[in-house]
């Protein structure tokens, strides 16, 4: 059955009583996860992804999606080292003990050094926010977040391309059969080789070409519009990416941020200030077809805000809520 786009609150590692009440609070019925805590060196049980599951149940919550397993679940296979066969092995297990515990998106990057930002600069009112810029990175200076194996660089695209299409072929099958999709977020910042490490998720061709590959419903996007906004030609991409993937079902779902500036510099911003124009977006994702949920990524570090972020957050979600609003209205 399709359903209406909707809100999650997202990018929690645990949930906790705090969280899931928040999140009722605010009016949101479900949640993401990104990278939650559980235990496991290599993998994860049926038993605790179930408990997570269950949790969010019995609090009225849907729990929409994980999003990525640890990288060292899966840094062999991004870089294409020996041990590769084992991690997608237990990726497989995975996605089969998710598709049991009815979890129905699992998200991933093809990061190996993930995501990087040069500085954190003052935005509306002095609200932090992470800024990357693309010759400090070069220069080696303030790298805010990194998590690479710097020791193995990829110099080449097209081995990046190899290792991908090895790890689709290896568990596209066993998410179709397990019914979960498999949602592929871009490269942040979207640059084809940042560290001596190539990069093949950060124009939109690229995505077309992976979803090829993939050849599944099984395979889709976590359409981040902040990455997307932040390549070149900007909003283009994500008017682009919306129109192209949406009527084809491919969005599973939609990090709703944005940036100013595009690569090889850009600052995040709050939403309405940024690149796209956030309402016209909602707009073309409803025309497109689009049944996903919508979710808060990362917000600028306002006032006396949580680590986590719930002030900013709650704008966040606002923001989607009054627009979502606005859009039943007009289609009235
Ligand atoms: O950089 C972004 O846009 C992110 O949302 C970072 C997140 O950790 C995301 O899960 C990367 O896959």
């Amino acid at each position: 059955m399709k359903q209406n786009i909707r809100i999650a609150l997202g990018q929690m590692q645990e949930l906790t009583h705090e969280t899931m009440t928040y999140a009722r609070q605010l009016g949101v019925s479900s949640v993401q996860l990104n990278t939650p805590n559980i235990p496991g060196e290599a993998c994860w049980s049926y038993e605790d992804l179930y408990a997570i599951k269950k949790t969010c149940d019995d609090n009225g919550l849907f729990l929409e999606s994980i999003e990525n397993v640890p990288i060292r679940f899966y840094d062999k296979i991004m870089l294409g080292l020996p041990g590769r066969d084992e991690q997608i092995e237990n990726y497989r297990t995975i996605i089969r003990h998710m598709g049991r515990a009815g979890i129905p998106v699992l998200g991933h990057h093809f990061m190996p050094n993930f995501v990087w930002r040069t500085s954190s600069e003052p935005g509306r009112g002095g609200a932090l926010c992470t800024a990357f810029d693309l010759e400090a990175a070069a220069s080696g200076i303030n790298q805010v977040k990194y998590a690479a194996n710097r020791e193995v660089r990829i110099p080449d695209e097209s081995v990046m391309w190899d290792n991908y299409a090895y790890f689709l072929n290896a568990v596209i099958p066993v998410a179709e059969e397990a019914g979960v999709r498999l949602a592929l977020h871009p490269d942040d910042p979207p640059v084809a080789m940042l560290d001596g490490t190539a990069r093949i998720f950060y124009k939109v061709e690229n995505f077309k070409r992976a979803e090829a590959i993939a050849d599944s419903e099984a395979w889709g996007l976590n359409l981040c519009l902040g990455c997307c906004s932040e390549m070149v030609y900007g909003a283009a991409n994500v008017m682009e990416m919306i129109r192209y993937f949406g009527p084809r079902n491919k969005i599973c779902y939609v990090h709703f941020r944005d940036v100013q500036g595009t690569m090889p510099k850009f600052q995040e911003c709050f939403l309405g200030e940024g690149n796209y124009h956030p309402a016209e977006v909602l707009l073309e994702l409803k025309r497109s077809g689009f049944t996903g949920f919508l979710m808060d990524d990362h917000v600028p570090s306002v006032i006396n805000d949580s680590p986590w972020g719930h002030r900013a957050r709650a704008h966040a979600v606002g923001y989607m809520q009054g627009l979502l609003n606005a859009l039943e209205l007009i289609e009235r």
